[in-house]
């Protein structure tokens, strides 16, 4: 049997997508999900998205990570699912959906290729030493650090997301250098267990720790740099609790195809 797949990037995030309404896929299959996501035996990808009907929204999406196991939000692969959405006429400028962390509100560029994706609240950071740990939809360990173009990401990451505290539940560890009027970040990624291009509930937790960081408080906006490209943050912060928050960027399709499955 052919199923029919889509492959978006979302500041080089990049996903296999399915129109679950069409393919009535059971995606209850791991080992099926990570050979989609393998980058030699399958079409590739960071994860896997499942988007299908849901009563009350436009539609709901489904997450994987690439091995193969259901996860927490996908910031980018949120923001990708609403381009594939637009594409195929499902939603026009703007868009209610639901994902595994609730409802989400998105806007899209008319040209469709830049998403504006709502995230959730948040009003808990903790810190591991000096560095910060909160869920902005998916848990994120937030490290400030220097010379990152030159840090291996994939072992520091590795470090961190596979010590005693970490292990059992995983978090994903992004790096972030402050460059004066950006931030660049690198992430590594529970569930893809590498460095990622992009990591979107990663860039905004790396945003909010910052401002609490540095005691910023009103609406701020922050630019950041990933390996895949840029992305941006808006949120307001008062102090305890950030709110409206957004996660905005590019988000494309590269090509679309079938698969024997
Ligand atoms: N790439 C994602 C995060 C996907 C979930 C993550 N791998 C996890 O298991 O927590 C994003 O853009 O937010």
């Amino acid at each position: 049997m052919k199923m029919k797949f889509y492959k978006y990037q979302g500041a080089g995030n990049d996903f296999v997508i399915v129109d679950n309404r069409k393919e009535g896929i059971n995606h209850h299959n791991p080992a099926f999900i990570a050979k989609i996501c393998d980058r030699r035996f399958g079409v590739g990808g960071d994860g896997m998205m499942f988007l299908q009907d849901k009563p009350g929204y436009d539609f709901e999406m489904v997450y994987y990570n690439s091995d193969g196991q259901p996860s927490s939000m996908c910031g980018n692969g949120g923001r990708c699912i609403v381009a594939f959405a637009h594409d195929l006429g499902v939603i026009q400028g703007e868009t209610n959906f639901l994902a595994v962390d609730g409802e989400h509100y998105a806007k899209i560029s008319d040209s469709g290729t830049w998403v504006s994706l709502q995230m959730i609240d948040v009003d808990v950071i903790k810190n591991d030493g000096e560095d910060y740990v909160l869920n902005t939809g998916s848990p994120h360990y937030v490290h400030l650090t220097s010379g990152l173009n030159q840090q291996n990401m994939f072992e520091e990451g590795r470090k961190i997301r596979y010590n005693d505290v970490y292990r059992e539940e995983g978090i994903n560890v992004n790096f972030v250098e402050d460059k004066g009027n950006y931030l660049f970040v690198r992430t590594y990624e529970r569930g893809v267990e590498d460095e990622t291009y992009a990591c979107g509930t990663g860039v905004t937790a790396v945003a909010l720790a910052m401002a609490k960081h540095r005691q910023t408080i009103g609406t701020i906006s922050t630019p950041i740099k990933v390996l895949g490209g840029d992305l941006n943050i808006r949120f307001d912060y008062d102090g305890k609790r950030f709110y409206n928050i957004y996660l905005e960027g590019p988000a494309k399709k590269v090509f679309e195809g079938n698969i024997n499955v």
